[in-house]
């Protein structure tokens, strides 16, 4: 494996960028964030000074343990926890509350109010954001169609088998054109064809539309797959471990020696005694804090 300095142009071409060249700014920056929960009479420190940029077009991954704060990063960005210390930019604003800029699509399908058709799912937060109805009605068409759903448009959700709700909700949040589509563990109560299934739809609709994600999962695998570059999170309270530029893997690798070294490596980075080979970066404590290494 390879270690090259924290880029994140690499994740999109397979050849290091010349280490001169100006990255972009992030789409999303998470800067230094721990964030607490009240409990009893104390609190629980769910992450620990984490950081991390989001560019364009990036599927980016939280990979950790149960317990290691994933969702709990995915909720501040999605602006319904505050940091209690470091901050979260999108596009340079400081995230304080939710917006349509950031929507969040969970594994619990029910949550598709069941008295609307698959096509008022998807246009009900249009509407409740101020899109006209025709115009609603249109992008909950073309959304259902890059879906593959267009012929259940007028079906109830308890029609629906968990992979097609699983699209509804996808459809339903990339209708509202978000500059980053917040996914937590999204298929994790799918069997396991299916949710490979969602995998290979998510990754040709990125093909196709090319919008940013923030994806959460605990499975190394969903990761390689999903991803174009996957932070690891230690257990709890979460800390980085590592920034693994994962993106020249995907379903179609999955079974090949490459996948399978990297899939153990990340475990071992997550679990083992493994340390990242060389730090490019130090924590204020002069431990190693984050490294950006290539699976
Ligand atoms: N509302 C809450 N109040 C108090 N503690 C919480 C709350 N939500 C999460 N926690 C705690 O914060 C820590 C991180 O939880 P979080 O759900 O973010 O982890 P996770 O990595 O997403 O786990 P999982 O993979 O099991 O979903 C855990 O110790 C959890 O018990």
């Amino acid at each position: 494996m390879n270690i090259f300095p924290f880029q994140a142009a690499l994740a999109a071409s397979p050849l290091p960028a010349p280490l001169s060249a100006p990255l972009p700014a992030p789409l999303l920056r998470a800067q230094d964030v721990s964030i607490d929960y009240a409990s009893g009479a104390g609190s629980v420190r769910a992450t620990h000074q984490v950081s991390f940029d989001v560019y364009e077009g990036d599927r980016f991954v939280l990979l950790g343990p149960s317990g290691c704060g994933k969702s709990t990063l995915l909720k501040a960005v999605g602006g319904f926890v505050q940091p209690t210390s470091g901050g979260l930019l999108l596009r340079g604003r400081r995230i304080v509350k939710p917006g349509p800029d950031r929507i969040v699509v969970f594994q619990e399908f029910d949550q598709l109010p069941p008295w609307k058709t698959v096509r008022q799912n998807v246009m009900f937060p249009l509407l409740a954001g101020g899109v006209k109805k025709k115009e609603a009605q249109a992008r909950a068409l073309h959304w259902l169609d890059k879906v593959g759903l267009a012929r259940f448009a007028d079906a109830y959700p308890h029609t629906l088998s968990g992979g097609m709700k699983a699209r509804v909700a996808i459809a339903r949040a990339l209708a509202m054109q978000p500059d980053i589509l917040l996914m937590d563990e999204p298929f994790a109560a799918l069997d396991a064809l299916t949710r490979r299934r969602m995998q290979e739809e998510l990754q040709a609709l990125w093909e196709e539309v090319g919008f940013t994600m923030l994806f959460v999962t605990h499975s190394i695998e969903e990761a390689l797959v999903v991803g174009n570059r996957i932070l690891l999170l230690s257990p709890h309270p979460g800390r980085v471990r590592a920034e693994i530029d994962s993106h020249r893997f995907g379903l179609a690798s999955s079974g090949s020696e490459a996948f399978q070294a990297a899939a153990q490596r990340i475990h071992r980075l997550l679990f083992g005694d493994a340390q990242p080979a060389a730090p490019d970066r130090e924590s204020a404590a002069g431990e190693p804090a984050a490294v950006a290494v290539q699976a």
